[in-house]
């Protein structure tokens, strides 16, 4: 019952109005730093991780549900999107039925484990599945400018809200669960992170891919900055190479495409130079570029769902039709740091990727519902 009265206690507080001036909601989430994951994992303490996650991982659900209700009437009638709902909910009353449970029964820390596995497993296809609401969306009612808008802003707070969650559920997975981990990783976080290793990880497979449709894929060369010093970088490689597989098949999809007649493919560059705030890792292809006007497209959900291939089998699988652009740069901000693409047309793209160098000020970006936020939808109503 707690957790119920939490919840539209929770809902009360985020959007109680107080005569224009908007009360603090009292539930916020708890932004974490790379270094207090790191050294929260460091401590190994169940214990204290099942408190952190009981408290925090209902208030952070608990946000991204109330924000739900803001979207679309059209969106939200989506058989996709009240199923994808359904599992919040579900998810949300599981967590909650841990609310009064003895944090010292080692029962209980494993009946909880178990119950987060059901979570991750639950929602491993939410993006795929909220896709395909929005496709439903757009062949029951069209798409217009604004409503693509108010999904484009809601797409991104909600896949930040799931990175979030995500990544404390599969930190907690790592530590507890009787899942063998790389050796020096704390769960999914690398003190050292060997950023050259994410590089060729994430080329490898992508050029994997390439040479598998296109028969051929441009090959690579890596430079690293004079006075670079690569080492001690905390970070969680899995979301480098996630983001890097993205560009890289955007890369070479390009490359391929516009020198499809030459026996010989321009090289891709990476560069990685590391400062005293920033890691940035460039990516260079000549693959001919995208046009200044449709740059912003390639970041937006809809570009990826509105063209939409007639499957015929011809589609190139390095097509990025997974919101892989967007997704990669909210992995990219979720740490403070982003995802920049800067085309030129008739020539090549660039794509800089920027990670913060100190763990300390890599803070997750969490999206928070207040009336700021429900303004954002009421918005040319
Ligand atoms: C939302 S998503 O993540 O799912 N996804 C985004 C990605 C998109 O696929 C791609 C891939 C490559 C390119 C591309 C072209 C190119 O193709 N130019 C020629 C057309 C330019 C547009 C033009 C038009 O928009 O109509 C019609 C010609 N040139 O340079 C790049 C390029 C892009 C990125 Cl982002 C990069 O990192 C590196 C690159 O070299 C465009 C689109 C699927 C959807």
């Amino acid at each position: 019952m707690l957790r119920e009265a939490v919840l539209s206690k929770l809902f009360a507080q985020i959007i109680r109005k107080c005569h224009g001036r908007s009360q603090k909601p009292l539930y916020q989430p708890s932004p974490m730093s790379l270094s207090e994951l790191l050294s929260f994992g460091q401590k190994k303490c169940e214990k204290k991780s099942f408190q952190f996650l009981n408290d925090e991982i209902p208030i952070r659900l608990a946000h991204i549900m109330r924000e739900f209700e803001d979207l679309p009437k059209e969106l939200l009638t989506m058989k996709s999107v009240k199923l994808v709902r359904s599992w919040y909910d579900l998810s949300f009353k599981e967590v909650q039925s841990f609310a009064e449970k003895d944090p010292d029964d080692t029962k209980v820390l494993a009946e909880f484990s178990v119950a987060i596995q059901n979570i991750l497993n639950r929602h491993s296809y939410v993006v795929e599945t909220m896709a395909q609401g929005v496709i439903e969306m757009e062949d029951t009612y069209g798409m217009d400018d604004k409503i693509s808008e108010r999904i484009q802003y809601f797409l991104d707070r909600f896949y930040m809200n799931r990175i979030s969650i995500r990544m404390l559920l599969t930190q907690h997975a790592a530590l507890f669960g009787n899942i063998t981990n790389h050796p020096r990783r704390i769960g999914h976080i690398d003190p050292n992170c060997d950023v050259i290793e994410c590089v060729s990880n994430a080329f490898k497979a992508a050029r994997q891919i390439c040479e598998h449709y296109h028969m051929q894929a441009p090959e690579l060369d890596v430079i690293t900055a004079d006075g670079s010093k690569l080492s001690n970088f905390v970070y969680v490689p899995g979301h480098i190479e996630h983001i890097l597989f993205e560009v890289f098949k955007n890369a070479m999809r390009a490359v391929v495409e516009y020198h499809r007649d030459k026996l010989e493919l321009p090289k891709l560059q990476i560069i990685v130079a590391k400062g005293k705030q920033d890691l940035t890792i460039k990516l260079s292809d000549q693959g001919g570029g995208v046009p200044y006007q449709d740059q912003d497209k390639l970041f937006q959900y809809m570009y990826s769902t509105a063209p939409r291939p007639q499957y015929t089998g011809q589609e190139s699988p390095l097509a990025g039709y997974g919101y892989g652009l967007p997704l990669s740069r909210l992995y990219a901000r979720y740490f403070q740091g982003d995802l920049v693409v800067s085309s030129m047309e008739g020539y090549g793209t660039d794509v800089y990727l920027y990670l913060k160098v100190n763990s300390s000020e890599a803070n997750e970006c969490l999206p928070i519902y207040n009336t700021t936020t429900s303004r954002m939808y009421e918005a040319e109503k």
